[in-house]
């Protein structure tokens, strides 16, 4: 059995929807359907998400006109299939009855909104599918007790989640029909909708493929592969045709947005194999994620990803290494903010933490910076904003010497000034800290570096073993 996951892009319009009754028809192991909301039909055009938001935030006649904005998305998929309106009715009637329904708080109220988005191009699927002859029936996350945290926007899920779906995959294999389940949202304990990070439906996808034990998780999308850069950065980047687990954890991590970095959470707890795919070009092998590439790398690196949601505190203190406390008394500041933090490399004298700078809303700054000066007193604080991280991965340089040196050649013979660099315990990955400017051709750099001239470098020589007690 297969978990088969659909992005917005791949639901965007009719034709789309076409293209997925087709591949659901190739397969009969395609058996749960995880769908995001409409995405965007051209360059222009508005993702059915972002519409919700506006919806939500929006009143009076502008809320309404952004209402209808919504329905016809889905009016146009529905008539081009000859759904009646009588069968239309209902899904019109939840996106018109969203401004008058009560919600817990705001957060909640703007989670219900969001959400809307995959419920409803759920059952106009499962409407669909079943006018083209696959018995298909719309299942919401909350008969299959998907539970998760109390948080509205950025929840994660919980443990009890997979106690429920053993359940569920007991009903599953008992049916013939195909499940059709909305992707990004769960429920809280007490029974209120909250939704994943964005992009969030490929989480569902991969705990339901966890939890209801599918061979595979398939992840269509508008791309033939995975790339090994970004394709809006670097022109005809080659694609990846298989990679182990923690190599797409840490390029999605940093900037490969086709698949969500938690996502791969639960895959990995299954140990369920991933193939991202094309909806337009089904017969197209894909990238494969799977627990560890057996076959020895061809390439030294697998991907080059840069993300510029990172903002840094520089902080200076003589003597910073002989002070008890230091850091206590910092997260202790961030605690009390509720900010966790991504980084945080260290000198004798110095520190730099590295946030998500979506944690930090540009009012509470300011406070929080004011806060770590008194308590911590330092010599120097600067609050970088404009922070990139690149990362290079791949299993391929786990054995290898010369590395960090080929990546920083071109950088530095092209005055990209690196902020920080960091290798994992792995020595699968290598992260550097750009300025948000310099991130793209950073990227290109290393990208032409060692995909266009490749290069071999002496090997490794194993380390001596320590063991201690
Ligand atoms: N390394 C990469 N390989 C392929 N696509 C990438 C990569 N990095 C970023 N992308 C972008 O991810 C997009 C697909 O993700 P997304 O738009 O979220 O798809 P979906 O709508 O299917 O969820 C691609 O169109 C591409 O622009
Ligand atoms: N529709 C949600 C969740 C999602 O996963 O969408 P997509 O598959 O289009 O990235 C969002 O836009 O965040």
């Amino acid at each position: 059995m297969k978990v088969i996951k659909f992005g917005g892009s791949s639901l965007a319009d009719a034709t789309h929807f076409n293209d997925v009754i087709q591949i659901l028809q190739m397969d009969r192991q395609r058996r749960v359907v995880v769908v995001s909301a409409p995405g965007k039909r051209n360059e222009n055009d508005e993702k059915v998400t972002d519409l919700l938001i506006d919806y939500a935030r929006a009143h009076g006649k502008t809320q309404r006109s952004i209402g209808q904005q919504i329905i016809d998305r889905y009016q146009e998929i529905a008539t081009a299939f000859d759904i009646s309106a009588a069968q239309f009715k209902p899904l019109a009637d939840q996106i018109l009855a969203l401004p008058t329904t009560s919600f817990r708080g705001p957060a909640f109220r703007m989670a219900a909104f969001k959400a809307h988005g995959e419920k409803l191009n759920a059952q106009l699927l499962a409407l669909v599918l079943n006018t083209q002859g696959l018995a298909a029936r719309y299942v919401d996350p909350h008969e299959l007790g998907l539970i998760a945290t109390q948080e509205p926007n950025n929840a994660t899920i919980l443990a009890q989640t997979y106690t429920h779906l053993a359940v569920a995959r007991q009903e599953l294999l008992a049916e013939d029909k195909l499940w059709v389940v909305p992707g990004f949202f769960a429920y809280t304990t007490s029974g209120h909708l909250v939704t994943f990070s964005r992009g969030g439906s490929d989480i569902t996808g991969a705990i339901l493929a966890r939890g209801l034990h599918a061979t595979e998780y398939e992840n269509f999308t508008d791309v033939d592969s995975i790339y090994a850069a970004n394709p809006n950065v670097v022109a005809n980047p080659a694609p990846i045709t298989k990679m182990s687990y923690v190599e797409m954890r840490e390029l999605s991590y940093a900037g490969f947005s086709v698949f969500h970095d938690e996502a791969i959470i639960p895959a990995i707890e299954g140990q369920v194999p991933i193939c991202v795919k094309n909806t337009n070009h089904p017969s197209v092998p894909g990238t494969l994620i799977v627990p560890t590439n057996q076959s020895q790398p061809k390439r030294l690196i697998t991907g080059v990803a840069s993300s510029k949601r990172f903002a840094a505190l520089y902080l200076h203190r003589y003597l910073l290494n002989r002070e008890v406390g230091f850091t206590l008394k910092l997260l202790k500041i961030l605690f009390r903010y509720h900010i966790s933090y991504e980084h945080m490399p260290s000198g004798i004298d110095d520190l730099t933490i590295i946030f998500d700078r979506n944690q930090i809303p540009a009012d509470v700054l300011p406070h929080l910076l004011a806060d770590i000066k008194e308590t911590l007193q330092p010599d120097r604080l600067q609050w970088i904003d404009d922070y990139a991280i690149l990362m290079v991965v791949g299993e391929g340089m786990r054995n290898q010497v010369g590395v960090i040196d080929r990546i920083l050649h071109p950088l530095a013979t092209h005055h990209i000034g690196v902020q920080m660099i960091n290798q994992g315990a792995s020595r699968i990955s290598i992260m550097i800290g750009v300025r948000e400017a310099q991130a793209d051709d950073a990227v290109r750099l290393i990208y032409n570096d060692f995909f266009n001239q490749p290069v071999s470098l002496p090997l490794r020589q194993p380390a001596q073993e320590v063991t201690h007690g």
